[in-house]
């Protein structure tokens, strides 16, 4: 499979090469060409497969020219092995056709290990036999830090540079960054929010200069690796309640718009998707383009989910490249007038796209915590805020013979104030997150801007050979 950028220019790659560049050079996000499609018997097929059997059968056409698929294989054996459940992301029944699919069973807590843990083994595969050094730079407005860190701390040939915005993630999610002591692993915690950290990495990426001194690689869902390894639980939880005799629906919490457009993916290689519902708290940019077509940045509002405090959505891009003709001039020009003035419209052709499987949902504090109540008085499930989240919106867009499944993005003691606030119940730690309150933190603290946080990178990392 060959990977265009969303923006025109960038060469075109492998998967190993989209894989190790991460962001494309034109500062556009790498897509594959066209879209693989599953048959109606090749999907149906996939019902008696494990995850890992599941996963390479999805992820072989993506992967195709980088990976044979008995090395893809061995690898989906490896990554879902360190999974704490044997399914590795189990369906829980809430109601009579409404689900959980829970994606938290991983090293870190929450889903981005499904796909990170995945990307650790692909970096140390497609570095195999080179002498390049790689700097993975990322931003994390609290999952995806701590989950790319487990992947790949103390992997030789790596060193990764980890963004936060300083108080603005959970004490768990802090510590499961800055308690992590080998030396490959650089966490900073930025004076700024998310949306400030993201643009500092995208901005580094884009500097000609430091990206020729840097070998520099991404784990934030900008990598089409992430997407394409989330691609498989659509597949893996529609085929156990009926797909592709029956459709299915999926409620998503969402910030960056990579999980739900990882289900879009799947849509479009032949999953039967009836609905795909994009939950966001209120910091509602993704809600709002899909309503109104107004794709217009506001001030981010810290929330109880500040993993979705975000009101840029790197993602998205993905899909106005899809749903606009992947005409990457057109998206070129679209995108920079949004960098310029936080704000677009979306095209007639973007909106309709989107409208004929999207809906967006806005939900307050309220919905969030009444939905944590509900799932824990009437399913005695503790959820997370961020499901919660999706959860109430979920039931917004309940449909006869139409299973929902609700994302359960990640496990609820990860926010256990929050989730004690609204159910009365303080979840434990699993106990395979270890001492994590014992462990001494290791994180410097730096001004958000370019000049600082360039700079601190610069003199940590190893330039290229
Ligand atoms: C727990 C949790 N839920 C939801 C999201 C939103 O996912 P995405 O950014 O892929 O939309 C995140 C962050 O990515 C998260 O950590
Ligand atoms: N909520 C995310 C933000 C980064 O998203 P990503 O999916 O692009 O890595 C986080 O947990 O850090």
């Amino acid at each position: 499979m060959r990977y265009v950028s969303t923006r025109g220019t960038a060469p075109t790659l492998d998967f190993a090469g989209a894989t190790l560049a991460g962001l494309a050079a034109d500062g556009g996000l790498y897509v594959p060409e066209s879209w693989p499609t599953l048959s109606d018997e090749q999907i149906a097929a996939l019902a008696g497969k494990s995850y890992a059997e599941t996963a390479a059968t999805v992820m072989a056409p993506f992967v195709a020219g980088s990976l044979s698929e008995d090395e893809l294989r061995a690898l989906c054996d490896t990554a879902y092995g360190r999974f704490a459940h044997d399914a590795v992301t189990p369906l829980v029944q809430l109601d009579h056709d409404q689900w959980l699919l829970e994606l938290f069973h991983g090293p870190t807590l929450a889903f981005k290990d499904v796909a990170l843990q995945l990307l650790g083994l692909l970096f140390e595969r497609f570095l195999t036999g080179t002498t390049e050094h790689l700097t993975i730079i990322g931003a994390t407005s609290g999952d995806t830090g701590s989950a790319a860190i487990d992947a790949v701390a103390g992997r030789a040939g790596i060193d990764i540079f980890m963004l936060h915005p300083e108080g603005r993630v959970s004490e768990v999610q802090r510590r499961q960054m800055t308690t992590v002591g080998a030396p490959n692993v650089h966490n900073i915690a930025i004076r700024g929010d998310f949306d400030t950290a993201q643009a500092l990495v995208k901005a580094m990426f884009n500097d000609a200069a430091f990206a020729g001194r840097f070998r520099l690689s991404a784990v934030n869902s900008i990598n089409w690796a992430r997407l394409m390894a989330q691609v498989v639980y659509y597949f893996y939880a529609a085929v156990r309640l009926g797909a592709p005799a029956r459709a299915v629906a999926f409620s998503v919490p969402t910030g960056n718009f990579g999980d739900v457009f990882a289900g879009y993916v799947a849509a479009r290689m032949g999953l039967p998707v009836a609905k795909l519902v994009v939950a966001t708290n209120v910091n509602d940019i993704l809600a709002r383009a899909l309503t109104t077509g107004d794709y217009s940045s506001r001030e981010v509002v810290p929330t109880a989910t500040p993993s979705m405090d975000i009101q840029v959505s790197s993602n998205f891009e993905r899909l106005l490249y899809d749903l606009g003709g992947r005409d990457g001039g057109a998206l070129a020009t679209q995108m920079r007038g949004f960098e310029a003035e936080r704000a677009m419209r979306l095209s007639n052709a973007q909106r309709e796209g989107a409208a004929g499987l999207f809906v967006g949902e806005r939900v307050d504090p309220d919905g969030m915590a009444l939905a944590m109540r509900h799932a824990c008085e009437r399913a005695g499930q503790v959820i997370d805020p961020h499901t919660a989240i999706a959860l109430a919106a979920a039931r917004r867009h309940l449909a006869p013979d139409v299973p929902m499944m609700t994302l359960a993005t990640a496990h609820p003691a990860k926010f256990g104030d929050a989730v004690e606030r609204a159910t009365g119940v303080r979840p434990s730690l699993p106990a395979r997150v270890g001492d994590l309150f014992e462990r001494e933190e290791r994180c410097v603290t730096l001004d958000a801007t370019y000049a600082a946080v360039s700079a601190h990178v610069a003199a940590h990392a190893v330039p290229r050979g």
